[in-house]
């Protein structure tokens, strides 16, 4: 890899519009984040505040109609290899083994042989899954494949790795493990993490910084610094830092889901109805 290559991510006043019935509307305004080589960070806000659409024109899946992203100075015009992607559903392969599926990227870019197998092993056994490199996708629980998703995201080398919800479909237990497992991992490689989610003391545990952002259309609304020192470790949710933090956010978030509601309730005309005093037994006619 370039050495240069450090994984700054720039993200400058990004507008993003989609046509719904005809009509064109603002899912993203005036987005604008700098993210440090090697920093982790969070974004965070009400349901349908923009967070996905940002991150996919930061992957290269979206074209913004305005506003720059550039990573180590170089404008993202679309998909690349400096930018691994980590979804909440498992795109593996299923036909192959875990290995095989670590190793896709690289064999794609013509690394040799004894380097996949090198590299995707030692990824492999910080992820704690080694002594699965020989099984099939369905032979994994849901948190061991997601595992296999971020490793295979890294092994292409890159230089920021963007994760939308990637542990939203795992239960509580299974979500905690993979937070202190992508803590550690990312405490050893160094790479820059941008983040989704919806979960406060995801985001809080994980990250550097966590940006809250405003109801639809989303912008930046507040950027918080996480005062925990690393590693991370479960005993400091519990902190006081950690607490008031947690505070914070949680007021930012339930003021912009307020307006995002307001919103819905000023759009909508059912929401005025009124049921008469018999009650749901009358208005079904029971
Ligand atoms: N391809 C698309 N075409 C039209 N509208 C879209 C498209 N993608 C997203 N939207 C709309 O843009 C807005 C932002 O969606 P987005 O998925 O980015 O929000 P989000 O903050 O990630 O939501 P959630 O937290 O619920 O996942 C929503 O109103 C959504 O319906």
């Amino acid at each position: 890899m370039d050495s240069r290559a450090k994984g700054q991510l720039v993200i400058r006043d990004l507008h993003i519009a989609f046509k719904q019935n005809g009509e064109s509307f603002l899912a993203v305004e005036g987005f604008s984040l700098d993210v440090r080589p090697g920093e982790f960070v969070s974004i965070i806000g009400p349901s349908g505040c923009g967070k996905s659409t940002m991150l996919n024109a930061v992957a290269g899946f979206i074209r913004p109609q305005s506003g720059g992203i550039l990573i180590d100075d170089q404008p993202v015009m679309g998909p690349g290899a400096d930018r691994g992607v980590v979804f909440q559903q498992y795109s593996l392969f299923p036909w192959k083994t875990v290995r095989e599926n670590v190793e896709f990227g690289m064999k794609m870019k013509g690394l040799a042989r004894f380097q996949r197998e090198r590299a995707a092993r030692t990824l492999l056994g910080l992820a704690g899954l080694l002594a699965f490199e020989n099984h099939y996708p369905d032979q994994l629980s849901g948190g061991m494949k997601q595992r296999v998703g971020i490793v295979r995201a890294l092994a292409t080398g890159p230089r920021v790795l963007l994760m939308d919800e990637p542990f939203g479909a795992l239960d509580a237990q299974t979500r905690a493990i993979m937070q202190q497992i992508l803590t550690n991992m990312m405490q050893q490689l160094g790479i820059t993490v941008l983040f989704i989610t919806h979960d406060i003391d995801e985001a809080i545990f994980l990250s550097d910084r966590v940006g809250v952002m405003s109801t639809r259309p989303g912008t930046l609304k507040r950027m918080l610094t996480v005062p925990l020192p690393r590693p991370r470790q479960a005993a400091m949710t519990t902190s006081p830092d950690y607490l008031q933090l947690k505070q914070e956010i949680m007021v930012l978030i339930r003021e912009e889901s307020m307006k995002a509601m307001d919103n819905e309730l000023s759009d909508g005309d059912g929401f005025g109805m009124k049921v008469g005093p018999e009650g749901l037994g009358a208005l079904l006619g029971l």
